[in-house]
């Protein structure tokens, strides 16, 4: 039996298409991230999942049960962290969890084992209130309070939105150590670089799915010369490159620009070439795609761009 199960679910608000027909499975022990930008429809689907919204049309099972007849099974069974507001910020550490595991009717002794790893980080600060925690430690207490009750299946919303680099680091590690004690567990998360780090992504832009797989596969599949190309003038280049029979298609990204080529060619002749046509100071390297390159092609396909 899957962990979760989605079938064809759609959502709109008045005009929006929140979610088109989205379909696809998590297994149990599976770390599956839903990538996508702010606006696509991640957290619609978490409510759906954690049955706080009704879907317009589709079916979604979570450990079995179905998300409309048998949300009180699945209450039970969940854990869930929200993208914000989870945590009662005038209650302290301990008063959070307390409170999370009184109301599934548990103690923080019974499931202590679970969360042991997490919240030895943050005992120390036990009797501070929650709002005047980091963004780092939040994260953690908040990790905490959705494992208490010894969830089968956890969804977590944008965990690690607005935390640093290196507690972003350690919150994936947590959640690899989760995986292994066979939760299942949906993540989601703007961030591209952290997909690499999921057993399996869906990529979602504007409430539809651009494609599922693992994050190495879909890399693997990404089989056109790519070159970052890096100017002074970016515009000026970017419209350049746009006119050029060779362009598959060319997007800003970061400080330069990648280039997606349909024809082979060497990082070296294409600097030489677009050095004589007046970008002196153009400087042209081959690089091996990421997830966000991958995101941006296919993104660009959707909307009909060359
Ligand atoms: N209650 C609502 N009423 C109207 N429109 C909504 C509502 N909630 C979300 N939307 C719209 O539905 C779309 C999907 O929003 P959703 O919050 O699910 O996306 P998201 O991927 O979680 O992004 P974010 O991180 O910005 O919340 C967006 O266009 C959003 O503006």
């Amino acid at each position: 039996m899957n962990a979760i199960s989605i079938q064809n679910i759609s959502k709109n608000y008045k005009d929006t298409k929140a979610l088109e027909d989205i379909s696809f499975e998590v297994q149990n022990g599976q770390l599956f991230g839903l990538i996508g930008p702010d606006g696509a429809g991640k957290s619609t689907l978490f409510r759906i999942l954690t049955t706080l919204l009704l879907a317009d049309k589709g079916q979604a099972f979570v450990d079995g049960y179905e998300v409309v007849k048998e949300f009180r099974e699945i209450r039970k069974r969940v854990g869930y962290m929200p993208g914000r507001f989870s945590l009662y910020q005038d209650l302290s550490v301990e008063e959070n969890l307390s409170f999370f595991a009184t109301i599934f009717g548990t103690t923080i002794e019974e499931n202590y084992d679970l969360i042991r790893d997490i919240y030895v980080q943050i005992e120390p600060f036990k009797k501070r209130l929650a709002g005047n925690l980091s963004g780092g430690m939040k994260q953690k207490l908040a990790l905490s309070c959705a494992l208490i009750h010894k969830p089968t299946v956890l969804f977590l919303d944008e965990p690690t939105t607005g935390v640093d680099a290196v507690s972003r680091k350690e919150f994936w590690d947590m959640l690899r150590s989760l995986k292994e004690k066979n939760i299942a567990i949906l993540v989601s998360t703007p961030y591209m670089d952290e997909a690499v780090l999921c057993d399996e992504i869906a990529l979602i832009q504007e409430g539809r799915i651009l494609k599922i797989d693992e994050p190495q596969s879909m890399i693997h599949q990404f089989d056109r010369p790519l070159f970052a190309v890096k100017t002074n003038d970016t515009y000026k280049l970017l419209k350049h490159l746009r006119l050029k029979p060779f362009t598959h298609s060319v997007l800003p990204f970061g400080e330069c620009l990648h280039l997606i080529s349909s024809e082979r060619m060497s990082a070296a002749d294409l600097q030489d070439q677009l050095r004589s046509e007046g970008f002196a100071d153009v400087i042209v390297s081959k690089i091996k795609a990421s997830i966000e390159d991958v995101f941006l092609e296919l993104s660009h396909k959707t909307e009909g761009h060359v």
